[in-house]
């Protein structure tokens, strides 16, 4: 068995001319939260998408615990579902208005008991080992133990207390069921996602920007609810986010996307502490810190242009077209991503020693080219 719940090897998504992901490499220990960064277009969402196989990569692998599930077809992935989530940005746009909050949290569950019914009917196709702690109904379900009774009606039992488990797990009343997603507060409607996607206890939950359609004010508490689901159910999750601070929160290792590929990844602390990318240091020297006193005094770091289109990625190094300290061999020479620390801390620059030692180009803030005065 293998202790990853998550390996991503060499995933390429090409949309026609558009490289949105390049060549990304990435794990995820089971049960830790891997934070992926980067700015809008760098293509985490369509990682995060070809994760949950709404998309088919172009290339390279997605491993789901032991399963490869790069190009199942939709009927192969089945069995997989529930081994995986997703909580999008945007709640409003992610419940289907014309169901009730119940229906909408449940139907996971149905879908599921709908293709092990099917499956058993059909015969040789055996339903997937279970992947992940089920639920005390689920498990009666698979057992037989529910098969004196009606089985339908105790399963639509079954579903509703699961159901009813699901919205109080994510601080609603279970009443709420019968609401229509409409009547509801967009960070109670992003509350009735998490319940979605965590009623089938997946091993993988991907969120998407889960915050970042909310209001601020109720930004933190939805934070707080996935971090205590994260550690009480101990699912692990590729958290998708531009907010800086919501990762040091939340997240066990971080992976900076640029342009369709990752340029550092390591432990959080690691990549607070000792970024060694500049494009890292100049996405942590734009974010507001905790505690300001323990910041050095600077500036932030503005890296000018927009980000370059990833139909004609520039060549050599990505990043050089906007990087403070680049030097020749950046515009023309790829870099390799190399260990250069504890706890696999790995970077892409060729301006950083195997010991992780280079520029920094928060200090420089001053007197370099394309940096804030
Ligand atoms: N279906 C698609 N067809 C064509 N291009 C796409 C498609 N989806 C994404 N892209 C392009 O792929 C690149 C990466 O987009 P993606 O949404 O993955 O980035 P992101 O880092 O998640 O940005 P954001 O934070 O804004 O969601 C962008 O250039 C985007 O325009």
């Amino acid at each position: 068995m293998t202790e990853y719940a998550l390996e991503l090897e060499n995933l390429v998504m090409h949309f026609g001319p558009v490289r949105a992901v390049d060549g990304v490499s990435l794990r995820i220990p089971k049960g830790s939260v891997v934070a992926l960064v980067g700015e809008s277009g760098s293509g985490k969402s369509t990682v995060g998408r070809c994760v949950v196989r709404l998309l088919e990569p172009t290339e390279g692998t997605v491993r789901l615990a032991d399963a490869d599930i790069t190009h199942l077809t939709r009927r192969q992935l089945r069995p997989h579902r529930r081994d995986v989530s997703i909580v999008f940005q945007d709640p409003a746009g992610s419940l289907d208005p014309r169901l009730s909050v119940g229906d909408i949290v449940g139907e996971p569950l149905r879908l599921m008991r709908r293709w092990r019914r099917r499956s058993t009917e059909s015969g040789p196709s055996t339903p997937p080992a279970p992947s992940a702690p089920e639920t005390e109904a689920e498990g009666r379900a698979r057992a037989g133990v529910d098969s004196v009774v009606p089985a339908r009606a105790s399963q639509r039992r079954d579903v509703a207390a699961a159901v009813a488990d699901a919205l109080r797990r994510v601080g609603l009343r279970p009443e709420v069921a019968q609401r229509a997603p409409h009547e509801l507060s967009g960070g109670q409607r992003q509350r009735v996602s998490i319940a979605r996607a965590l009623i089938s206890s997946p091993r993988l939950l991907v969120a998407d920007e889960p915050t970042s359609a909310l209001d601020v004010s109720v930004q933190a508490s939805v934070l707080n609810l996935l971090a205590d689901l994260q550690r009480d159910l101990g699912f692990a999750c590729l958290f998708i986010t531009h907010d800086l601070s919501a990762v040091e929160y939340l997240a066990d290792e971080v992976a900076v996307m640029y342009l369709g590929q990752l340029v550092e990844q390591g432990p959080r602390q690691r990549i607070f502490g000792v970024p060694a990318h500049p494009y890292t240091q100049a996405l942590l020297s734009a974010a507001p810190v905790p505690d300001p006193s323990t910041q050095r005094a600077r500036r932030p770091v503005l890296l000018g242009d927009d980000l370059p289109s990833a139909i004609d990625p520039p060549p050599g190094c990505r990043f050089h077209t906007r990087c403070p300290v680049a030097i020749e061999k950046c515009r023309t020479v790829v870099p390799e991503s190399r260990v250069i620390g504890e706890g696999g801390h790995r970077v892409a620059c060729h301006l950083v020693g195997d010991d992780g030692s280079g520029p920094d180009v928060r200090d420089q803030a001053d007197t370099t080219r394309g940096v804030a005065r």
